[in-house]
Order: structure tokens, then sequence, then C-alpha cells
């Protein structure tokens, strides 16, 4: 039931039920630990129940909600007071609860706990103001009409101290476990063990009653080291748990009349028992809540590196991008062009392939470029580069801007034949595009190709092939411009 995160988004039909119901429950359980003749107790629980709710739901049906814990605290004060000094602490405890609440919501302290800074705002508004107020006004119900004969300061910190503890214990309890886990806990054998040896400890101090076993102490005390492991490593949850469990205890064992805290009068050996609960408190749920606060930040630090890196990765790739393309034309350029020439070549190299290399320069460009504008030039290379790109499909062919009007090739070809057609059919489609070009002899703008294809061998060398192609190129314009010249490579170098 309590698994459906439906079931909790609103305090429901059910929860209405079961809410006065547990609270009735923990009055009864806090009166079954009262030790004082006024039933001022050690830590009064079921005011933390309303809180918890209020704080859970975010104040939804507030007015319901402490309607019905008000209906269960008069109802259940009703065995130990007669009814109208029932209903006036009842008051009081509702006033302490919605003031800690209001407080809470004007701090903007999260609901959840989970960080120190809530866990302090929480302290101050509930166990130090709300409960003190609360100690003050019940001090004076408790003389002026339940004519209670213990001194008024001692009474209202009894109270105070009571009231807030109770906050200070049961809030953060019933919140770790009303609420989603927000701790990953990777618990070892020697947790495994530290808890059992904890649990162990504590028999030990109940068996002796809080006081010692042939002459060793083994007073409650002795669990505070033991707590302060727990937080360490097992969190907010089994924490609150373990120091409630505690509190409870040590409070239950002075209602048998045993004296855990030694031979000292009632009221004083409250005083203690209030104060070893206060440390217990501070020890186990201070520690546990700032250890959980440090892992959340530590994990949300991480994924901020995580999600930084990534970033970085991505502006990186982008900036290689750009670094590696020529601005005009948006092909590879010059510094991609060697990089791609030298892996292709040692791959060519490694498997016996043969490699091709043409170089293109744009015939009679200066002229182009003083007859139509350098604007327009800039528009020629690139229909120029979008054309030489639309020949390299396959996976092997690689197009760049050589620099200036020249641009150069790199492909797979199976031999020589298969080289010149691929650069025959290049040349041809750029004269298709038929840009006009009224200096050129054809009136349209044309490129020259050079072309040389190699097997590379260990001897040969990068250089050789471009030399080649160059070679090529400029033989390609003294035979008229506008056609394709192939070099073989060891002849004519
Ligand atoms: N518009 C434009 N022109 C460029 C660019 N880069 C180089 N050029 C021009 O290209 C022309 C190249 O001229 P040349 O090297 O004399 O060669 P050509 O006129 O093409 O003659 P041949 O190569 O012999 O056919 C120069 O006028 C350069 O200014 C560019 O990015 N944009």
């Amino acid at each position: 039931m309590f698994k459906s995160e439906k079931f909790w988004r609103r305090p429901g039909w059910l929860f209405c039920l079961l809410l006065p119901l547990f609270h009735f429950a923990s009055v009864k359980l806090t009166f079954f630990c009262a030790v004082t003749p006024e039933n001022v107790v050690v830590v009064w629980l079921p005011n933390a129940v309303l809180l918890a709710a209020l704080l859970r739901f975010r104040g939804q049906r507030a007015p319901l909600l402490a309607s019905l814990t008000f209906t269960s605290d008069v109802l259940a004060n009703l065995d130990a007071f007669p009814w109208y000094e029932a209903v006036l602490l009842s008051l009081v405890n509702l006033m302490e609860v919605a003031i800690t609440y209001l407080l809470m919501r004007r701090g903007r302290v999260s609901p959840a706990l989970r960080r120190l800074r809530d866990l302090v705002r929480f302290v101050m508004a509930g166990p130090l103001f709300g409960a003190l107020l609360a100690g003050l006004l019940a001090a004076l119900v408790l003389q002026q009409v339940g004519g209670a004969t213990t001194a008024y300061l001692t009474l209202a910190r009894l109270w105070w101290f009571g009231d807030g503890l109770g906050l200070l214990i049961y809030t953060p309890l019933l919140l770790a476990f009303s609420q989603p886990r927000n701790e990953r806990l990777r618990l070892t054998r020697w947790d495994d063990a530290a808890l059992a040896l904890t649990l162990l400890l504590s028999a030990v101090v109940m068996l002796a009653h809080g006081g010692e076993i042939d002459g060793v102490s083994v007073t409650p005390t002795l669990l505070l080291p033991a707590v302060a492991v727990i937080a360490f490593r097992f969190g907010t949850r089994l924490t609150t748990l373990l120091v409630a469990l505690i509190s409870l205890t040590t409070a239950m064992l002075m209602t048998t009349g045993l004296k855990p805290f030694g031979e000292v009068p009632i009221h004083l050996e409250v005083v203690r028992a209030q104060e070893f609960i206060l440390t217990l408190c501070i020890i186990g749920i201070g520690f546990a809540v700032l250890l959980n606060e440090l892992r959340t930040r530590e994990r949300e630090l991480e994924s901020r590196v995580r999600t930084r890196t990534r970033e970085l990765e991505q502006s990186n790739a982008r900036l290689a991008a750009i670094s590696a393309t020529d601005g005009l034309t948006g092909i590879p350029n010059r510094r991609r062009f060697d990089e791609t020439l030298a892996a292709e070549w040692g791959r060519a190299r490694r498997h016996r392939q043969p490699l091709m290399l043409a170089l293109l320069d744009v015939d009679l460009f200066k002229q182009y470029n003083d007859c139509y504008g350098h604007q327009a030039g800039d528009d020629a290379l690139r229909a120029v580069a979008e054309e030489l790109s639309h020949h390299c499909r396959r996976s092997g062919d690689f197009a760049a801007r050589y620099g200036g009007e020249e641009f150069a090739l790199i492909a797979e070809a199976a031999d020589e034949d298969q080289a010149l057609a691929m650069a025959d059919q290049i040349c041809a489609a750029l004269a298709a595009l038929r840009i006009p070009h009224a200096h050129s002899p054809s009136r349209v703008l044309t490129v020259s190709i050079g072309v040389a294809v190699i097997t590379p061998e260990e001897q040969d060398d990068i250089a050789d092939l471009l030399k080649a192609a160059d070679v090529a190129l400029y033989r390609a314009k003294q035979l008229g411009r506008n056609r394709v010249e192939l070099a073989s490579v060891r002849e004519k170098v």
C-alpha cells in the first residue's frame, strides 16, 4: 500500500483513517513510558506524527489532519487528565505543531530534511522554539488547571525537552520512511558486523539495565560511538530508526524503576535521559543527514562533471570539424587533405592496393575573376566543390580544396584506366555545369586535371605522388586545358 506513489500524493481517506489510529497509539506508547507524577515524559512522540504528515503532504488537508490528531490526542489523554485539562493540553500540542510547520514553511525548509541546513532550521523552529512555547503554556495549564506541585520552570523545561526531543527524533524518522529513498548504500561484511555489534551492545545495556556488569559500567552512553558508526555507514533511515529505538528503550527502562543514569532524583534523572537522547540525536541524525548531503553533492558533482566532459568533447569535435573544413566551399581543407592522404597512403601500402590522386585546377580563373568579379569567382569555386563532392560517393573517395582555385581528389582505383575514366567524368561534368566564362575557348568554366596512381611500397615517398600529379596537371595546362593527363609515378618523377 505505501509503495504506491499515487497513494502518497495526497492524504487520501485511508491515510485519514490510519493517522488518528497511529497518533492514538503513539500517545498511549508515550504514556507507557511516562515517568513523573505529573505525567511529564522523557520523549513525547505524537506531535511528530502530525508534523511529519503536514510536511509529507506539503500542508494539503492540514485542517482535517489537525482535527483528527487533536481528537485522538484528547481521547488518549482522558485516562491521565480530566477532560478540560486534556483539551487544553491537546490544544497546546496542536499549537506547537502549527507554529513549527508555519516557521518551517516561512524558512523554506525542504520537507525531505535531507540537507543539514534544513535540519538546523527544523531544529530551531520545532524543538527549540515551538516546543519551548508549548512547555511554557503546558506548565501553566498543569499548575493552574491541574494543580501540579512541581516548580513552574522545572515543569516547563521537562515539557520543552520532552516535546523537543520527540519532534527531533520522530519527525526525521517518519519522513525518512514515508518518502522515496535517495541514498545508495554500498555495504560490506564489516558493516553487517558493525550493525550486529551495535545490536549486541544495546542488548547488553538493556540486560544490565544501564548499570554495570562485574564492575564494568554499561550505561547507555556506551552506545554513542556505535550509533556514530551506523550513521556513517547505513544512512538516515536506519540511523533514525536506531535512535528512536534506543530513546524509547531508555525511557522504558526508567519506567521500570531502574536507574540507567545513576541514583538521582526523578526530575534530574529525566533531564539526564533527555541530555543523553539529545546527544544521541546530534551524533546519529545530524551525522547521517550531513553524510547523506555530502554523498548527494558528490553524486551531483560527478554528474555535472560528466555533463561538462560530454559538452567539452562535443565542442572539441565541432572545433576539430571546423578546423578541418574549408570556410568558402564547406569541403575538407588542405590540413585534412594532408592527414587523409597520409592515412590512405599507409592503408594502400599495407593492403598493397592502388591509390589514385587527382589535382584539379580551374582554367583561366584569373580572367574569370577579372571579368565577373571576385564574388562570382567564389560562387564558381563553390559550384566546382559541390560537383566534385557528388563524385565522391564511394567510401574510400575524398575531395578537398587544395588551395586557391586548386582541388584534390583521393580515391581507390583498380588501375590507371579506371582512374583516368573517373577523372574524365569529373572534367566533363564540370564543363557540363555550363558556368559562363567569356575568356575560355569553350565559353564555359572548365578544369584541368593531373592524375597519378601508385601502389605504394616501402621505398616510395608520398611527395613523389604529389609531384607526379602536379606534373601531369602542368602538362594538361600546356596541352590546352579542359583535359586530363595521367602521370606514371615511378617513370615520370
Ligand atoms: N574569387 C576567388 N579567386 C581566387 C581564390 N583563390 C585564388 N583565386 C584566384 O585564382 C586566380 C588564379 O590565377 P592563376 O594562378 O594565374 O591561374 P589561372 O588564371 O587559373 O590560369 P591557369 O591556371 O593557367 O589556367 C588568381 O587570380 C587568384 O586571385 C578565391 O578564394 N576566390
